[in-house]
């Protein structure tokens, strides 16, 4: 499934948050969305999701316009890790069968079990898979709400900041989790990273936002020093160790 993007164009009210937003993304392809705090990342993952409407543009999921996908059907292609979610009384396995929620005419079937069964496995939640997600830490929360966009099986995946909560071990194996997923499973994912190196790290293309708009997009050959200092207003050295571009932001 090819995600394209033409032309997009969000405001709040009368303030403009998204300009001339376009880009696209294929199969197999995780790409990250960086910029500033407030720069418009979630906006741009919400408006893909189609909980807001863009006022112009278009996002056509394989050359269909998505305002022409029923809603349910746009839940069938598209897991959305928010930034904030509420679960209460639930098990970490209710919540993640939740995902399948789309998928499921009446009940769910044994294949819906083991999706999301596998999925526990996969994410080594098992030792709390009966647990009310009232009563684990927020990094094991973070991980359930993956597996609840994993079990929908998307074609798309969009993330916003799936590594809050996580600790450093827990940042790369849920990323390296996600980048293999993507992979195996030929989708795509968006990845609203706060963390410019974990995005050097595991991205295949960078979206740098910036007043408003798109202000560099491409490869890890498009960045350098100059385009992270201005998308993020901090001086920066970018080195590599054991082949791995690092960025390190220098004094203010
Ligand atoms: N519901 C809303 N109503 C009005 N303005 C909003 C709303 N949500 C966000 N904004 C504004 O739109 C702009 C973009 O917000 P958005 O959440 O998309 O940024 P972001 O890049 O995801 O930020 P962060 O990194 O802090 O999460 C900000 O100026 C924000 O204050």
């Amino acid at each position: 499934m090819i995600l394209e993007i033409q032309g997009l164009h969000f405001s709040y009210r009368s303030t403009p948050v998204l300009k001339n937003v376009t880009f696209s993304v294929r199969e197999g392809e995780m790409v990250g969305i960086l910029g500033n705090n407030g720069a418009g990342k979630s906006t741009l993952i919400k408006c893909i999701n189609k909980i807001l409407s863009p006022k112009e543009g278009v996002i056509y999921l394989n050359k269909k316009d998505i305002r022409n996908i029923k809603r349910r059907e746009v839940a069938k292609l598209i897991g959305y890790v928010a930034q904030k979610y509420d679960y209460y009384n639930l098990t970490v396995f209710d919540v993640i069968l939740l995902g399948r929620r789309p998928h499921i005419k009446w009940d769910a079937t044994l294949k819906d079990l083991e999706i999301v069964e596998r999925i526990i496995r996969d994410l080594n939640l098992q030792h709390i898979a009966l647990r009310s997600v009232d009563e684990i830490s927020g990094g094991e929360l973070q991980k359930v709400i993956i597996g609840r966009a994993l079990a929908q099986e998307p074609k798309i995946l969009l993330l916003d900041e799936p590594t809050n909560n996580l600790d450093l071990k827990n940042q790369i194996e849920v990323l390296q989790f996600i980048k293999e997923y993507v992979i195996n499973k030929n989708i795509s994912a968006l990845v609203v990273l706060h963390d410019v190196n974990l995005a050097l790290r595991f991205c295949d293309k960078f979206i740098f936002l910036k007043n408003n708009t798109i202000y560099a997009q491409g490869t890890i050959e498009m960045i350098n020093e100059k385009i992270i200092e201005e998308v993020y207003g901090v001086k920066v050295v970018i080195d590599k160790v054991n082949n791995i571009p690092v960025v390190v932001p220098l004094a203010v």
